[in-house]
């Protein structure tokens, strides 16, 4: 399926007895748990825990020895990253990194440009369509934009923004591709106190408003609480529970394995 044939409903995601080994370490252990259409999902659970890894597998970018994730009933295991992001997986990373000499704009069009239909000879002999792609691709960029209240650093080079915004700007590259499933690694790190209840609120906005299901890794059980609507926990590569927040929170395994140590250094 290309991008411009995507639906535009929300992802499922099934995501079954994925094991992951590197040399020495089993990083996820048969990890189950799925996630409904529209709905926010978190993953929590201490240092090493294997969320990281998890994200990795989900975007392609690692390959689990065993198991299966499906979107929407499709096998994503095995499929490059480029073909798992054209069926509407998009990512956005912990360390924002910002192309040099880029603005705010150009980062957002390369982020759409996945649903051009032109390819770069024809964008470099101004062919009619290239020129259109390009068009479309602008006027997606000022919308999210818009929605992310980016507009006045529209042509500020983006790598020269403080971190915050830059961290904004990359959630746009990836909403800018129109996802269908979101995928935010720690997208509360390093931001200060006031941007975090921004984020909260977007976070709890972004599905609804925008037709799409997002998975978060977070460490920031404030955010994870205000914005999840179901949350599964890991510990040494293993689900130790999912359910509905209130449900986590009282969980003894969490308690002691996470949420406790969180809040004796709390
Ligand atoms: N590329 C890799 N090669 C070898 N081991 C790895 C690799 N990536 C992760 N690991 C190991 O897999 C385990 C899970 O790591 P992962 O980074 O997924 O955890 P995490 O829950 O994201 O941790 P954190 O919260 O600190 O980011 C750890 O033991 C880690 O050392």
């Amino acid at each position: 399926m290309s991008a411009s044939e995507r639906s535009t409903h929300p992802a499922e995601l099934d995501v079954r007895d994925v094991t992951l080994r590197f040399t020495g370490v089993t990083a996820l252990s048969a990890v189950t748990f799925s996630v409904a259409g529209g709905s926010v999902h978190a993953l929590i659970g201490p240092n090493g825990a294997g969320k990281s890894s998890l994200l990795n597998v989900l975007s392609g970018l690692y390959a689990p020895q065993e198991g299966s994730v499906r979107l929407d009933g499709r096998e994503l295991v095995g499929t490059a990253p480029h073909r798992i992001a054209d069926r509407g997986v998009g990512r956005a990373f912990q360390n924002a990194s910002m192309f040099d000499d880029l603005t705010v704009e150009e980062h957002l069009m390369i982020g759409h440009h996945r649903h051009g239909r032109s390819g770069a000879v024809a964008a470099a002999l101004g062919l009619p369509r290239a020129r259109r792609d390009d068009r479309e691709a602008r006027r997606a960029a000022a919308e999210v934009a818009e929605y992310l209240g980016l507009e006045s650093h529209l042509h500020d080079e983006a790598a020269a923004l403080p971190y915050g915004i830059q961290k904004r700007v990359d959630l746009g590259r990836a909403l800018a591709m129109r996802p269908r499933l979101l995928l935010l690694d720690e997208p509360a790190a390093g931001l200060h106190t006031h941007e975090k209840a921004e984020l909260t609120l977007l976070v709890s906005r972004l599905a609804a408003e925008r037709s799409l299901t997002v998975v978060l890794v977070e460490h920031d059980m404030r955010l994870v609480m205000a914005v999840a609507d179901t949350i599964t926990v890991l510990d040494f590569g293993t689900v130790i529970a999912t359910g509905p927040p209130e449900q986590i929170s009282a969980d003894e395994r969490v308690i002691a394995a996470y949420l406790g140590t969180e809040k004796e250094s709390a």
